[in-house]
């Protein structure tokens, strides 16, 4: 009989639709250490919320469990590359406490803006006050809406219900798209911030996004405006929203969510003034946890007796004999998406990819699939894979195209892909030499040999005498070494690319002295995995 370990406060109707399915249930929540893994190992799988932390250490032998399943959206609390490489599939329930957390950041937003709280304590210590707690209201306000996903398209139907002005920044939602659903978008987070009353977070948590509202962008803000982060602890920089309640540059926060959960007895948001703070509060709903632990059961029912995986986070959908063939050009393709998610400007609405000379028609769907998911590996909540890749380009209005071409022109092989958004159009293209060597060899109109690897600083110039040297002393200066570099022009003395390989991440000065340069027209920083690290679902 399969055994299900449930790691996490479920809702029975999960428990009950596991056990009418003829499953063992071992229903133990707040297990830790030895006996959680010990309980891991008895188990097929498992099923968690976001308690316990599912780190390394419980995949290092996890015994015959082959699946977790988390009852919710953020897969953060468990550590799903080490998952992988051991073979269990990690999915989840985007969508189940969707309205939950909408609902609960519109809850803060009026909370905060009618000084609910605080009045209720006052009332409640005997108090009655009714000059001290005047609010705002936020009908003609400005809401400004960062990261329209699941979450963050429904508080914003809600807060036009509220007749509240809705403005949106999402990096992988166009702006048609934004205006066809009823908003104005915002180009970048420095547009959107002085022209709004209310800031809410509804973007995934990690290091893409860590402090992404810090103290510059705090300052960017009217002192009358408001923010709200029902996302992931750490989005907004607690120290730096913490000293701007109190300097009062920022006229209130309410807060769902935090670095370190439970909250740390030191954590300044704990006792900053105008704020409205809840325990990780988004999804506890009776709805919102009946609908997680129904879908997470139903998950893990149909893992554990059909096979089916759905809502996979980290599964390749081709079998290892396959993989194994092509995944040199698998790796190139995801590098290719990883370079032009981060060298193409504004929103992506389309990619397309040419296959050209050998690779014409071979396997392209899995290296298109490949190229989409390092497109969206950066910004992303869901993990993204093989799977799931070409679904959420779609879901985000991003367009995926391929076509191939058996003529060989320079190279025996070349991945042709040309990025599509609102400011133009990107192109880059990649090919393999000695059957695994990674290269880049067209980026925009220019030729070139590059490296597909590590830190690369692209810079656009006009070709001219001791550019490339200004731009060596600038790096020596600042102490970063330069591995690799190539140039592309397009005529001697015309427009130019270089693409230098640093061995770290280059400081804001030494990129602001480069860019100082007047023939130097852009410079971009690009951040590739090192050479050869692969992905999980690829390694
Ligand atoms: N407080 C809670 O209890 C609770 C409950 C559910 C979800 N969440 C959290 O809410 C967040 C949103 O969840 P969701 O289901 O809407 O996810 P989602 O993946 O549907 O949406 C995230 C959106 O953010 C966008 N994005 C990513 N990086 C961005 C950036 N740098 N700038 C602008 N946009 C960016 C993506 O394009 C995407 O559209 C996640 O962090 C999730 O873990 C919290
Ligand atoms: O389990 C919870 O209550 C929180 C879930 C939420 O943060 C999520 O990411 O789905």
């Amino acid at each position: 009989m399969a055994r299900v370990l449930i790691a996490d406060k479920l809702e029975s109707s999960g428990v009950e639709l596991l056990q009418a399915a003829g499953i063992e249930v071992d229903n133990r929540p707040g297990l830790k250490g030895d006996e959680l893994k010990a309980a891991i190992q008895a188990a097929d799988a498992v099923i968690c919320r976001s308690q316990p932390k599912l780190s390394a250490e419980y995949f290092d032998n996890p015994g015959k469990m082959r699946a977790v399943a988390r009852a919710g959206v953020g897969v953060d609390n468990i550590d799903v590359a080490a998952a992988t490489r051991k073979g269990v599939v990690v999915m989840n329930t985007p969508g189940g406490n969707t309205v939950s957390a909408a609902e609960h950041t519109i809850a803060l937003l009026l909370a905060l803006s009618r000084r609910i709280p605080a009045a209720d304590a006052t009332m409640k210590a005997g108090g009655w006050d009714r000059n001290k707690f005047v609010g705002t209201e936020v009908a003609g306000k400005v809401l400004g809406v960062v990261g329209l996903g699941r979450i963050g398209r429904e508080v914003a139907r809600r807060a036009k219900g509220l007749d509240m002005k809705v403005i949106a920044l999402d990096q992988f939602v166009t702006a048609a798209k934004v205006a066809e659903l009823g908003y104005e978008s915002a180009a970048s987070l420095d547009e959107l911030l002085p022209r709004v009353d209310y800031l809410t977070l509804h973007v995934p948590g990690g290091a893409e996004t860590k402090s992404m509202v810090g103290a510059r962008e705090l300052g960017l803000m009217k002192k009358t405006a408001r923010v709200l982060n029902v996302a992931r602890g750490g989005i907004i920089d607690e120290k730096a929203l913490a000293d701007a309640l109190a300097a009062g540059t920022i006229a209130g926060a309410g807060v769902d969510v935090f670095s370190v959960e439970p909250i740390a007895a030191d954590n300044p948001l704990a006792k900053a003034p105008n704020i409205v703070i809840t325990p990780h509060l988004g999804a506890s709903t009776l709805e919102a946890q009946e609908n997680v632990a129904v879908e997470a059961a139903q998950l893990i029912k149909d893992f554990l007796l059909s096979g089916q995986v759905a809502n996979a986070v980290n599964m390749a959908a081709v079998n290892p004999a396959e993989l194994a063939e092509v995944r040199p050009y698998v790796d190139l393709a995801r590098r290719l998406g990883l370079l032009q998610a981060q060298v193409a400007q504004g929103a992506i609405r389309k990619a397309s990819l040419t296959y050209r000379g050998e690779l014409a028609g071979q396997k392209t769907k899995l290296l298109t699939a490949a190229f989409t998911a390092g497109m969206l590996e950066y910004r992303l909540s869901e993990g993204v894979n093989l799977v799931n890749a070409d679904v959420l380009a779609r879901d985000r209005g991003i367009e995926i195209a391929e076509s191939s071409s058996p003529k060989k022109g320079d190279f025996a092989a070349l991945l042709h892909t040309e990025v599509e958004t609102e400011a133009g159009t990107t192109v880059a293209s990649g090919t393999l030499f000695g059957d695994q060597y990674v290269r880049l060899v067209q980026l925009g109109p220019f030729r070139m040999e590059g490296y597909l690897d590590g830190v690369l600083l692209v810079f656009r110039h006009h070709d001219v005498p001791g550019l490339i040297g200004f731009v060596g002393t600038i790096f020596g200066k600042h102490k970063v070494n330069i591995a690799q570099m190539t140039v592309g022009r397009t005529s001697p003395g015309g427009e130019a690319i270089g693409i230098l390989n640093l061995d770290n991440w280059p400081s804001d000065e030494a990129v602001a002295e480069v860019k100082a340069h007047p023939q130097i027209s852009s410079v971009t920083v690009v951040k590739l995995p090192a050479a050869g690290e692969l992905p999980a679902w690829l390694g």
